[in-house]
């Protein structure tokens, strides 16, 4: 199966703290997968790790083959809600319009076709009617769906996630999962850190579980088992139940 993303050794101190300890794993192109682990696990830094967002101690990525510079244009990444300054004065439309700028084309405007391509975006996460509203003015599930929405208009390979289905509703969760089935559906690679078993289990295709270290990696049904689980989850699970 085409690779889309290989890791190999990756290792990311903060400070002091060590936050993933090499991780050598690799995600298939066209499927859905999931990293999931307990909290402080590494799943935030697995992502900001491999997209050069955090400098990593050690380590190599690759994508689809290429490096992340060459590769960079074609990849989107939605981060967590709470990373996001949502006073900023900015509206719907303009962050959607951000997945139409073209990294070595800075200088050029966005042409009709652009703006076309937005409008349908905009359209097929259902915001259309909010085009001009600033984002801090949108519930928590429109917010993501706008992001989503710049994913979209980016016609990106491969998206990545950061929780997005924390803090909105069952209605938007269950917008943007048929969403990211359709673009998996189309070929595309998704990404998605989630924490909630059961939708993993249900939705996505191949699952990524990790403490620091890679516990498990491969399809759902081969890795949703107890002995990963307890692996991954076990301490955290006795230690919450004092
Ligand atoms: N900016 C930072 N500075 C210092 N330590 C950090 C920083 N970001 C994360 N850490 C630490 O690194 C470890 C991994 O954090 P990370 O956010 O990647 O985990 P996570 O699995 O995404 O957790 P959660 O489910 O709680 O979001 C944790 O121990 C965390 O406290």
């Amino acid at each position: 199966m085409k690779k889309a993303v290989e890791i190999n050794d990756l290792t990311v101190f903060y400070r002091d703290t060590l936050a993933l300890d090499n991780v050598s794993v690799s995600i298939n192109s066209g499927k859905i997968t999931g990293i999931i682990g307990p909290n402080g696990s590494g799943k935030s830094t697995l992502l900001k790790g491999i997209l050069g967002i955090i400098p990593v101690k050690k380590g190599t990525v690759s994508f689809f083959g290429s490096s992340l510079e060459k590769y960079r244009s074609k990849i989107a990444y939605v981060p967590q809600r709470e990373s996001i300054d949502w006073d900023f004065p900015i509206t719907v439309e303009e962050v959607v319009a951000m997945g139409r700028i073209r990294p070595k084309k800075w200088w050029s405007r966005t042409t009709m076709a652009d703006r076309e391509i937005v409008k349908e975006t905009l359209k097929k996460v259902q915001l259309s009617e909010f085009v001009n509203r600033q984002i801090g003015q949108l519930s928590g599930g429109q917010q993501q769906r706008v992001f989503l929405a710049r994913a979209l208009a980016q016609e990106a390979e491969l998206i990545v996630m950061d929780e997005p289905f924390v803090g909105i509703d069952m209605a938007s969760q269950e917008s943007i999962l048929s969403i990211v089935q359709k673009l998996r559906d189309s070929g595309k690679t998704v990404v998605i850190v989630h924490h909630d078993l059961s939708v993993v289990a249900e939705y996505f295709d191949e699952v990524i579980l990790l403490n620091k270290k890679l516990i498990a990696n491969g399809p759902i049904s081969e890795i949703l088992k107890s002995e990963n689980i307890e692996k991954a989850y076990g301490m955290t699970l006795l230690l919450n139940r004092k």
